[in-house]
């Protein structure tokens, strides 16, 4: 469960403002035009940044203040997910241990994660031996095997042919599912996805301007949203 309360939050003279609820097991795409705030918004989520006023709840607790580690989250983005000069078990191991010093326990729980990614037996391999969907999806392990229930997603699919970006987000879905998941992913590819959303959030101009179900925004009193985002539902 994701709450924004009243959330106000400035970069220079662009000012934003956020006051939103989101239910447990949602599966939010946030979408909207270049610079209106999308990322900013996952970063007030996940505690890279602080609001200047208002309160942020996650899974009922007050968390406005708290630090990025000490929040029931995980995040991963478009890029520099991983570390190079590491293998892939030891990318993963990251996310359960920060020394690296693995236990048998420890190491069978990263080939179980491998597994459901469909990466196993890659454990030894570096990230610059692996396709840019493959490292995707070792940051995907890594958040996971973190067992923290809010997944941020920001566009982390983005560099990837289309046929990839399907079978990534059909991923994260039956993992969402299987792991009972929160997850709000930042998107620019709203005709692939919106099927998959349980509800869509359009950001302009540093605010919230539609929260609905992801079938709302074909609806007509929504054309203009769509135009703003440059979809037309009618061909899609
Ligand atoms: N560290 C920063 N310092 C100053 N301004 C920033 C900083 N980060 C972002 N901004 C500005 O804040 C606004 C919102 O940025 P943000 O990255 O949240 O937008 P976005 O919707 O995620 O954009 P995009 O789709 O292009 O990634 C933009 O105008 C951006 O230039």
């Amino acid at each position: 469960m994701i709450e924004l309360n009243k959330i106000n939050y400035h970069y220079d003279n662009f000012k934003m403002h956020f006051d939103i609820k989101i239910a447990s097991k949602d599966k939010v795409l946030i979408v909207g035009p270049s610079g209106a705030g999308k990322s900013t918004l996952l970063s007030l989520i996940a505690g890279f940044i602080f609001p200047d006023s208002g309160n942020i709840l996650l899974n009922h607790q007050k968390m406005t203040n708290i630090l990025p580690g000490k929040r029931p989250v995980s995040i991963l983005f478009q890029h520099n997910n991983l570390f190079s000069h590491l293998t892939v078990e030891q990318n993963i191991g990251l996310g359960i241990r920060p020394c690296l010093t693995l236990t048998d326990c420890e190491r069978q729980t990263i080939d179980d994660m491998l597994v459901k990614v469909s990466l196993m037996g890659f454990n030894n391999r570096y990230p610059d031996q692996l396709s840019g969907g493959q490292c995707q999806r070792v940051a995907l392990a890594r958040c996971l095997i973190q067992r923290r229930p809010i997944l941020l997603l920001d566009e982390p699919f983005s560099a990837l042919d289309q046929a990839l970006r399907f079978e990534m987000l059909a991923l994260v879905n039956q993992i969402c599912d299987e792991f009972n998941l929160t997850l709000m992913m930042v998107s620019h590819h709203i005709s692939d996805f919106l099927g998959y959303f349980s509800r869509c959030l359009v950001v302009d101009n540093g605010q919230i301007v539609f929260n609905g179900l992801p079938k709302q925004l074909k609806q007509s009193e929504n054309n203009h949203i769509a135009n703003m985002l440059g979809f037309n539902f009618n061909k899609a």
